[in-house]
């Protein structure tokens, strides 16, 4: 049968911060071969699949290269001779050999290298564009594009203590022109910045790093930008937000110091009254982590107020893994769940929160991780998941630009029959 894997390599190549990490090459008895190269996080939630990095002292020292070793010397012999197809099945084996709930033994690298990999290799096999063998023949729904454009907490050095703040071109006719927005504004925002006489450097995502004098200013120049640019705020572009609060919760709990901006201690009552003054004054959509992974109550507080009025995302206290989502749908706590491939670290495991959250009625945004590579899995995945919107950083590093462009290509193959929409 063409399908049937006949070779599993793996290599350690480098991400876009310069750090090593894990590409598995998957080769099919009708010569089919492909790759795929796995991101990494650098604000992760405490509960995420772990990967064997170079830099995680935890993991007495296991890094990449024995991440590479565990898909060669233990995967492959498992997995060669199966049916690439066979997915689901795939990935409960590579889950049964690693044996833990962490997927610490092999690592989730490891995994996810080789679960992206097979999915590529039966695609390419079977003559089918990525997105339709993952999400079926009708999939034609092209996410808008959430353009992070200015970037602060772990993500930059500079004086933001939020992460990420996005622009969302929710007006725009298609994707393309969606996209072509988005990078009007990036342009227009750092003609901004350079007047103003800060800096346009960038960071992890290639969004711009000033040492904004609060975090407010940093929204206020997004909204110049976005008018600058010709366009109108809260109708041609919103603005999404990720807190990610983690990184100033000290404790990961409901206490917070803002420390880049100075703005000091908060508990979740203050963030909360920043966000309804920032709701009332800006066209802010969607807004993630606004609250710490260990401060359950304070994010439920958040979505009863704001729930109705935008989507409230959680990402490092879901780490895409159905048994905190399932939590979060019984308590309330948010109304959204950040998906990434590799915090839980099998393509049918993100399938399955994927499917969980559309269950429950909750939206889904798709992402990419701060460290990427130029592997487009996540452009024909977010295709697939019909979520209709995704995330994955600036317009101005090729790792990013990427799945921009990949999109793109498959708006083109879809040729009118995609879909572009918010909601
Ligand atoms: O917090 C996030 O949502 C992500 C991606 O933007 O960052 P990281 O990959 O560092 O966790
Ligand atoms: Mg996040």
């Amino acid at each position: 049968m063409k399908t049937i894997i006949k070779n599993i390599e793996s290599l350690e190549v480098l991400d876009s911060r310069g750090n090593p990490t894990v590409r598995t090459y998957v080769e099919l008895e009708d010569g089919t071969k492909t790759f795929s190269t796995v991101p990494s996080g650098a604000s992760t939630g405490m509960n995420e699949a772990v990967e064997l990095r170079d830099n995680e002292e935890r993991y007495g020292g296991k890094g990449v290269k024995s991440a590479c070793m565990n898909v060669e010397n233990i995967i492959a012999k498992e997995i060669k001779g199966m049916n690439s197809t066979k997915q689901m099945e795939i990935d409960s084996i590579m889950n049964e050999l690693d044996g833990t709930e962490s997927k610490s033994n092999l690592g989730a690298n490891a995994i996810l290298s080789v679960s992206m990999a097979v999915a590529k290799a039966s695609a390419l096999s079977l003559g089918i564009p990525l997105f339709q063998y993952l999400g079926g023949s009708n999939a034609c729904r092209i996410p808008v594009p959430c353009m992070n454009i200015l970037n602060g907490g772990e993500h930059a050095d500079n004086s933001v203590d939020f992460q990420e703040f996005m622009l969302v071109p929710l007006g725009a006719p298609c994707f393309a022109e969606g996209l072509r927005y988005v990078a009007e504004i990036f342009h227009t925002l750092k003609a901004i910045l350079k007047d103003k006489g800060l800096a346009t450097s960038v960071g992890d995502e290639g969004g711009f790093a000033p040492n904004c004098s609060s975090n407010e200013e940093a929204i206020e120049f997004i909204v110049m930008a976005i008018e600058k640019a010709g366009y109108k705020p809260g109708i041609d572009v919103s603005i999404a937000v990720d807190s990610a609060a983690n990184s100033f919760s000290p404790n990961l709990d409901n206490h917070y110091n803002m420390i880049w901006s100075g703005a000091g201690e908060m508990s979740s009552d203050d963030l909360i009254d920043l966000s309804s003054s920032w709701l009332d004054k800006y066209p802010i959509v969607l807004w993630e982590d606004p609250m710490s992974e260990g401060d359950w109550d304070g994010f439920s507080r958040f979505t009863q107020k704001f729930g109705d009025k935008i989507e409230v995302v959680g990402d490092d206290i879901f780490v895409t893994n159905t048994k905190f989502i399932k939590k979060g749908i019984e308590l309330g706590t948010a109304n959204s769940a950040l998906i990434k491939l590799n915090q839980i670290g099998t393509v049918s495991e993100t399938i399955q929160a994927v499917r969980l959250c559309r269950e429950a009625g909750w939206r889904y945004f798709l992402s990419h991780r701060s460290g990427e590579t130029e592997d487009t899995f996540l452009s024909d995945f977010a295709v697939a998941m019909d979520g209709g919107h995704l995330k994955t950083g600036s317009a101005c590093r090729g790792e990013r630009i990427a799945k921009y462009n990949r999109l793109l290509e498959i708006e083109r193959i879809l040729a009118g029959k995609s879909e572009y929409r918010w909601k």
